[in-house]
């Protein structure tokens, strides 16, 4: 899936009624397959991005594309839809259900775009994150790392194109982050997805084909 971002621009409206721009991006692209990092700091507009990307938040203008659709022109249901249907996310804290196994949580996660669970695709994915013999296991019951293995095993039970990840390591310990990492970008390539990661550290970000400061195509970044 390809990813093209034009005249993109962002402002939020503060407490004090003054306008807050957090993006202006002339131009960004993710080419079809492409693994790249996006590095920024704490308040640098990484979340909103991802949000404006993924049609949960509306820019106040440009485009964003996805596959040459242009998703800023979609109704709300169809921008949900869209993203049910195409794209998967990974994020800090896990958002796994804790009252379900972790089969469970990747068969919930196909459920809801594709209206039937694969079971067979589900137990695959888990066994490619190494959880073969974790199937029965509830969150509580793994450990942080296996749990995020879950949470990625769940982001791809849609069969997505793209794959949006917020901080994916930000919870894990510093030994396991290289793993979950290169289990991302293994499982992203294996499964054909496009994947964008946001991160604040730039040790993260050199794991990936490509990196790219935030500031570098964020005009908000420059002019602050
Ligand atoms: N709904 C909102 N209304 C007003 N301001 C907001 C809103 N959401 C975010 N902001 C502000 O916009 C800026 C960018 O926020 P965002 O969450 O995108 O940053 P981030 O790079 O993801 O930060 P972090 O790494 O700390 O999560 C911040 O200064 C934040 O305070």
């Amino acid at each position: 899936m390809s990813l093209e971002l034009k005249n993109v621009r962002k402002n939020y409206r503060e407490p004090n009624g003054h306008d807050l721009p957090v993006l202006d991006i002339p131009h960004f692209k993710l080419e079809t397959g492409e693994q790249a990092a996006l590095v920024g700091s704490s308040g640098g507009g990484k979340t909103t991005l991802l949000n404006v990307i993924s049609g949960i938040t509306k820019p106040d203008s440009g485009e964003v594309l996805i596959d040459d659709i242009e998703i800023t022109r979609l109704p709300e249901a169809g921008r949900d839809r869209f993203r049910a249907e195409r794209i998967g996310f990974v994020f800090q804290t896990f958002n796994l259900l804790p009252a379900f196994t972790a089969f469970e949580n990747v068969l919930l996660g196909m459920s809801f775009a594709r209206g039937k669970a694969d079971r067979a695709h589900a137990k695959q994915l888990l066994e490619s994150v190494g959880l073969g013999h974790r199937l029965t296991h509830k969150p509580a019951q793994l450990s942080v790392g296996e749990q995020q293995r879950v949470a990625i095993a769940r982001s791809l039970a849609n069969r997505p194109s793209l794959l949006l990840a917020d901080e994916p390591t930000a919870s894990v310990d510093p030994a396991n982050q290289e793993t979950i990492l290169k289990l991302i970008g293994e499982i992203c390539r294996e499964h054909n997805v496009s994947l964008l990661l946001v991160t604040h550290s730039p040790e993260i970000a050199t794991q990936f084909d490509r990196t790219i400061p935030l500031q570098e195509f964020n005009k908000v970044l420059q002019n602050a």
